[in-house]
């Protein structure tokens, strides 16, 4: 009984949860992201591209808004609780374009670089950063 068991739950579908195998479990999970949104941020207020955008922002809120929303978005986290990205940015003057956009995601993939993390997982981590460019740029949705 206990082998028919074992063989049961080695041919049984992944669990839906996230958590083990997710690209924040990967990245090394709470500790390990915190650390990378910390120097992130660094990077994004010393860069007069972006960083006048956050010049009337709290940036310690800032970096626990955005650490729980990668969470969510790496698939560590089960839900995100903040705005949307689309309502997040929209009324941000100048407009954001894409020279805003690729300065940030430059700025967490250098991140994730310095901290050591394997280039396959800054590939997938930039793939998650992409897929919300549509909504943080407030383009018309395909
Ligand atoms: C690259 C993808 C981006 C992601 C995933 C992202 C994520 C977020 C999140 C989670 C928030 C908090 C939303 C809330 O309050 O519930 C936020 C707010 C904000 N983001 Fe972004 N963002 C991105 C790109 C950008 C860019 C390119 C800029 C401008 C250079 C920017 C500027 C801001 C500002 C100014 C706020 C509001 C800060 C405040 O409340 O004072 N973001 N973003």
């Amino acid at each position: 009984p206990s082998t028919s068991a074992t063989a049961a739950a080695a041919t049984a579908p992944a669990p839906a949860r996230k958590c083990p195998s997710s690209l924040f479990a990967k990245l090394g999970g709470r500790e390990a992201v915190e650390a990378a949104v910390d120097k992130f941020y660094n990077k994004i207020v010393a860069d007069p591209t972006v960083s006048t955008y956050f010049s009337n922002t709290d940036m310690k809120v800032q970096r626990s808004k955005q650490f729980a929303f990668l969470a969510y978005a790496l698939g560590g986290a089960s839900e995100w609780k903040g705005k949307d990205m689309r309502t997040a940015h929209k009324d941000l003057v100048p407009h954001l374009s894409d020279v805003h956009f690729q300065a940030v995601a430059r700025h967490l993939s250098d991140t994730l670089t310095e901290l050591g993390v394997p280039p396959e997982d800054i590939t997938d981590a930039m793939a998650v950063v992409a897929s919300t460019r549509t909504e943080v740029l407030n383009m018309p949705q395909q």
